[in-house]
């Protein structure tokens, strides 16, 4: 089996139907792709937010397969300047396709400006000349969806946030949905799996597919090496562990994160820039990578004043809480 074989591209979900997991989201969705099939019409605009590595350009993609359309993509950073989008929008869309613009929150602010018309009138206006000669004319577009993708929805404007039609997250996956999907990638390639690995790995992947995919390939290294022609609950156990991750799917990166508020800040307040100082991180992955899934564990709490370790991080770190609890403090 060739690297390329158990490339992305091959076990990408194509359909609705393939997409694990996200149950309210696809449901909401598949009424809003039928109806806009049924009226051939473009679907709404559609924003897509939730941590990386949960599948919002897997879904980019599927929303254009359902509608039978292209997707066109492109990046907040990579349109700079508004000619950027106009060579975008006037080249290759055609009518009813799908404009994936993925870390929409890093578009450029004049080009945002230049996108809310192709969003609601699908109409670009394009500046001719410079000076007192410059004149403006009004280019039509067609009918197409913007899907765009964030991991920061705080970093939306409002005007842009205004302009999506469909405005959804994308959750943590469970285990078991993590499991399910680790089965048939694993049907896919042609291994044996047991079902309670592919729980076992679900479970420590927090919540993330992307990570679910990585360690199944890391997994399967060691089955391999080991001469093992089935991956086993005990081997996936094993090589887990090797893997540095703990019973929540925590890895060092967390624990350190969670030691040193819990031990340098006396688990908190501190602020975020603090924190990743002392922790040698920036404060942006602090809070787009580490925090989403810690606080979905409800081992820490953003508060006004800063960062604060739970009662069950102590828990999960085997320390003795104090305190009322939430905002424990360590005793020692
Ligand atoms: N619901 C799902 N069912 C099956 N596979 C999934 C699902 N969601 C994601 N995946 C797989 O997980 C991987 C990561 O998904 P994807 O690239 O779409 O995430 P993303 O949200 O766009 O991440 P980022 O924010 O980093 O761009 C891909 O290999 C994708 O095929
Ligand atoms: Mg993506």
């Amino acid at each position: 089996m060739t690297s390329a074989e158990f490339s992305d591209h091959a076990l990408r979900p194509r359909s609705l139907n393939e997409y694990v997991g996200q149950t309210k989201l696809k449901d909401k969705l598949g009424v809003y792709l039928q109806a806009a099939r049924g009226r051939s019409e473009a679907l709404d605009h559609t924003l897509l937010f939730g941590p990386p590595g949960l599948g919002k350009t897997t879904l980019a993609h599927i929303i254009a397969y359902e509608l039978g359309v292209n997707l066109q993509k492109t990046s907040g950073p990579a349109i700079e300047k508004p000619g950027d989008l106009a060579a975008i929008l006037t080249n290759s869309l055609e009518e009813g396709d799908v404009l994936f613009i993925d870390e929409i929150h890093r578009l450029g602010r004049v080009a945002e400006e230049h996108l809310y018309p192709a969003m609601e009138d699908f109409k670009l206006d394009i500046v001719l000349g410079q000076g007192p000669a410059a004149r403006t004319i009004e280019l039509p577009l067609p009918r197409f969806t913007l899907v765009g993708a964030t991991t920061r929805p705080g970093l939306i404007t409002a005007p842009m946030r205004s302009r999506f039609g469909i405005i959804e997250h994308l959750e943590y996956y469970t285990a078991e949905e993590i499991g399910q999907n680790l089965l048939r990638d694993a049907g896919l390639l042609g291994f044996a799996l047991q079902g309670e690995a592919a729980l076992e790995i679900g479970g420590r992947s927090r919540g993330t597919m992307r990570i679910a995919k990585r360690l199944l390939r890391r997994v399967r290294d060691f089955a391999e090496v080991a001469g093992e022609p089935v991956i086993t609950l005990e081997r996936a156990h094993d090589a887990l562990d090797k893997l540095g991750l703990d019973s929540a799917g925590l890895d060092d990166r967390d624990k350190k994160y969670l030691e040193t508020l819990i031990h340098r800040f006396a688990g908190g307040p501190v602020g975020v820039d603090t924190l990743a100082t002392a922790i040698s991180e920036d404060a942006l992955t602090l809070e787009d990578v580490y925090e989403p899934y810690l606080i979905q564990l409800g081992f820490i709490k953003r508060t006004p004043r800063g960062r604060v370790a739970t009662a069950h991080a102590y828990d999960h770190l085997g320390l003795p809480v104090s305190g009322d609890g939430d905002l424990g403090f360590y005793v020692n």
